[in-house]
């Protein structure tokens, strides 16, 4: 197919990871979060899309492997439509965990299942634009309502990374006084629900599929309980591989990872390099 050749990761863990995972497709998972590692970051998150090689790419790997899932902040269904996930020859079995684990789309019955709003969200939903005003520090930040949580995003404002320190002791109060929590990420800032994350997410995920040899994908702060639990399963003799799509924004999946590449492009070059390996 012409791919790039597949990289060695820079850690003996990695390079045990990916062995096992080239040794043992069918019980391998490849778990990948959506925005800045599929999907390209760009200043309007209503216009995030997937980079154009990564649906092909995934559909060319995951009949190859046990599965794919994608584990995203993003409400489920909106990085299934940005994505241009469903109906895809290939992406049969693939699954999305959206809101960092508490929605759910199955590409088999292409429905969501999600808990209840939680009445945090609600009561912020009420109090933020007031909040924000008397504050005064929202110029230029711009609410993305996620349904089941809200982000504040700074990426836009005029000094992107002032806004942020500006705005998130205020907003960690408002998450508190509504038993939410903060999860911060790349120029943004959103209150949601406690009791989920990516870790618990993909945990969970692993479990319910009795997986072998695990490859994840990030590039955000939220992607770390992710990299967390495939320490732990390393710790505990499961092999796994940690890939970083690497930014300026973000260090610290990066010193924490096997191997890194550059950034969304660099994600699918690896996804068809492993498809290539296992064809
Ligand atoms: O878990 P992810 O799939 O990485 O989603 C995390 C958040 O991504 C989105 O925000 C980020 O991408 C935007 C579009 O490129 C960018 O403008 C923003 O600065 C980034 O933080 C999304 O809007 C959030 O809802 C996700 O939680």
């Amino acid at each position: 197919m012409g791919s790039k050749p597949l990289p060695t990761p820079v850690t003996p863990e990695g390079r045990d990871g990916l062995a096992a995972l080239l040794s043992d497709p069918a019980h391998s998972v490849v778990a990948l979060d959506f925005d800045g590692t599929l999907a390209p970051i760009v200043p309007d998150p209503d216009s995030a899309r997937a980079h154009p090689g990564a649906v092909p790419a995934l559909a060319r790997l995951a009949p190859r492997i046990a599965s794919v899932v994608i584990v995203t902040g993003r409400p489920a269904a909106v990085a299934v439509r940005y994505g241009g996930f469903a109906g895809v020859p290939g992406l049969e079995h693939l699954v999305v965990l959206g809101m960092y684990g508490a929605e759910r789309w199955d590409a088999r019955s292409a429905t969501v299942q999600a808990p209840a709003v939680h009445p945090g969200v609600i009561a912020v939903r009420a109090e933020l634009p007031g909040f924000l005003e008397r504050i005064g520090a929202w110029r230029g930040a711009w609410v993305e309502d996620k349904g089941r949580a809200i982000a504040i995003h700074t990426r836009r404002a005029e000094d992107p990374q002032a806004a942020y320190k500006a705005l998130s002791g205020p907003l960690t109060e408002l998450a508190d006084r509504h038993d939410l929590i903060v999860e911060p990420g790349r120029f943004v800032l959103e209150l949601r629900p406690p009791g989920m994350d990516k870790g618990v997410a993909l945990a969970e995920y692993l479990h319910e599929t009795s997986a072998g040899p695990v490859l994840y994908a990030g590039d955000d702060l939220g992607d770390l309980p992710a990299f967390a639990v495939i320490e732990k399963r390393r710790a505990d003799g499961l092999p796994g591989l940690l890939v970083c799509s690497g930014s300026t924004e973000v260090t610290e999946l990066a010193a924490r990872a096997d191997l890194v590449v550059d950034g969304p492009e660099g994600v699918v070059d690896l996804l068809n390099a492993l498809a290539d390996a296992l064809s």
